[in-house]
């Protein structure tokens, strides 16, 4: 199964995966993550943040998670992923294997006073441009198979909703194929 878990800087993403991480590991299950930060550094140095780059990392974010679901890995994606066509894209490409898109719908200003990287107050400064949800865009989901609002819970409660979702689906079913 793949879990993406799309939203803006600081929205809580990485936390969440890395929490949610920990239980799925002590209840037995294979997980890994990908992290859109961590693999744009390590595996694609080369893109950057324009939309054509942005649309590329998810595409093959996604290659590598079907590789790793495909085979019985719980594989959580934690990139901000602001393209709705894009997410479309991931999950089509999952035909046959179960996906969810998970919206990490914190408000802007929230993330905006966690500013975890400071790139909210870069852009702010002028150092920086193409901030998403300031100065670049981020395709609010739609549909999203589960919504978390990090503002109104702290990260044990979010990711223990997080968790329930991939172990029991939205209806006690697990989440929608892709
Ligand atoms: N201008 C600008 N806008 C957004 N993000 C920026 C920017 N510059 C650097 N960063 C850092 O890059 C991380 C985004 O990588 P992603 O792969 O998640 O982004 S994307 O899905 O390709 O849009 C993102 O990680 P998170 O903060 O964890 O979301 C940022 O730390
Ligand atoms: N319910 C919550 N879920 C996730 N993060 C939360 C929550 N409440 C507060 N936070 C804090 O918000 C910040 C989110 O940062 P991070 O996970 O790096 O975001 P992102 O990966 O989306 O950029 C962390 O400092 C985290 O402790």
């Amino acid at each position: 199964m793949t879990v993406l878990l799309t939203g803006l800087p600081s929205a809580g993403k990485t936390s969440l995966a890395t929490a949610a991480r920990a239980t799925l590991l002590a209840a037995g299950h294979q997980v890994e993550i990908l992290d859109g930060d961590v693999v744009r550094r390590e595996l694609w140095p080369e893109l950057g943040l324009s939309p054509e780059d942005r649309e590329r990392n998810l595409t093959r974010i996604g290659s590598v998670a079907l590789l790793l679901a495909r085979n019985g890995i719980t594989t959580i994606v934690a990139a901000i992923a602001p393209y709705a066509h894009s997410r479309a894209a991931l999950r089509a490409a999952h035909a046959g294997i179960p996906f969810a898109e998970v919206h990490i719908a914190t408000p802007l200003e929230v993330c905006r006073r966690r500013d975890v990287k400071g790139l909210y107050a870069r852009q702010a400064r002028g150092e920086i441009t193409g901030v998403t949800g300031v100065d670049a865009v981020y395709e609010e989901p739609v549909d999203p198979d589960l919504r978390i609002d990090t503002s109104l819970e702290d990260v044990g409660e979010s990711a223990d909703r997080l968790v329930d979702f991939i172990l029991h689906g939205p209806v006690g079913s697990r989440a929608r194929m892709g």
